[in-house]
């Protein structure tokens, strides 16, 4: 399975109009992969809280559009990353748009861990509710979004609900790379599947991006590694390495559920 991961620079300076073209066109050009992956909120960027009121659009608006139409146009199924999606209730969400080769919307998943704490992403958005899993060519692929990475507990939800390959869009800053390196690893580890992680580069509101998207393998090993700028990282892929690590290796089988709480 050849998987896609597109690092995108998210310019301050690029209309999300021509950043949203520009983006099509990369996901066309991977017309060789079966999964494409993009960032978190690649149109107008993760911290530029300023503009996500501005920027909103449905779940089926024109970022969908564009980007269910470069799926198709390539045949891949594609993460397209997320979007600032305006419910029909008005509540904005952290969405991320899952389509099928045909260029379906196929899923989404509304971001349940909202980042800021008592401000920006944390006071603008409503937060999701629902694990999201799809099959997706020979394998079952779990979805979760950059601050997510920091909650195990949602991973082994993914996990239960059969995930073996972990879409993580990120928007997440140069200051903790240490940490998305860290837990992207972590959660292969503990999780005992891929992990593919697919951050920005550049700096947009005033906020130096981390690139260095990653996709780590079953046993927790780097399978590549992005730099810090815009880049695409392409990689095969072996999904019957989940199943044999789970196999040769059963922690997962050895869990205690069911401990009393203190
Ligand atoms: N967009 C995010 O979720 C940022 C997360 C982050 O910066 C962190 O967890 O650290």
């Amino acid at each position: 399975m050849r998987a896609s991961l597109l690092q995108i620079d998210v310019k301050p300076d690029e209309p999300v109009e021509t950043r949203r073209e520009r983006v099509a066109g990369l996901v066309r050009a991977q017309d060789g992969a079966d999964l494409v992956v993009l960032p978190e909120l690649w149109p107008m960027g993760a911290f530029a809280f300023d503009a996500f009121a501005s920027h909103a659009e449905p779940a089926d608006g024109p970022t969908a559009r564009a980007m269910g139409a470069a799926a198709r146009d390539a045949g891949v199924w594609l993460h397209a990353g997320s979007i600032v999606e305006r419910a029909t209730d008005g509540t904005l969400y952290n969405t991320s748009l899952l389509f099928s080769p045909d260029g379906e919307l196929n899923r989404t998943y509304r971001k349940i861990h909202r980042f800021g704490f008592d401000k920006g992403e944390a006071t603008l958005m409503g937060a999701g509710r629902e694990i999201v899993t799809a099959p997706v060519v020979d394998t079952v692929i779990g979805l979760a979004t950059c601050y997510d990475l920091r909650f195990p507990e949602q991973f082994r939800l993914l996990v239960d609900a059969g995930a073996q390959l972990l879409v993580v869009p990120a928007g997440w800053p140069a200051r903790r790379r240490a940490h998305w390196s860290l837990l992207a690893r972590a959660r292969a580890v503990e999780s005992q599947a891929y992990v593919l992680a697919c951050g920005t580069a550049g700096t947009h509101a005033g906020v130096e991006q981390a690139g260095h998207s990653v996709v780590v393998d079953p046993w927790g090993e780097v399978v590549a590694e992005a730099g810090a700028g815009e880049e695409t990282l392409t990689v095969e892929l072996d999904p019957a390495k989940v199943a044999k690590t789970r196999a040769e290796f059963p922690v997962l089988r050895d869990r205690v559920l069911g401990l009393p709480t203190p």
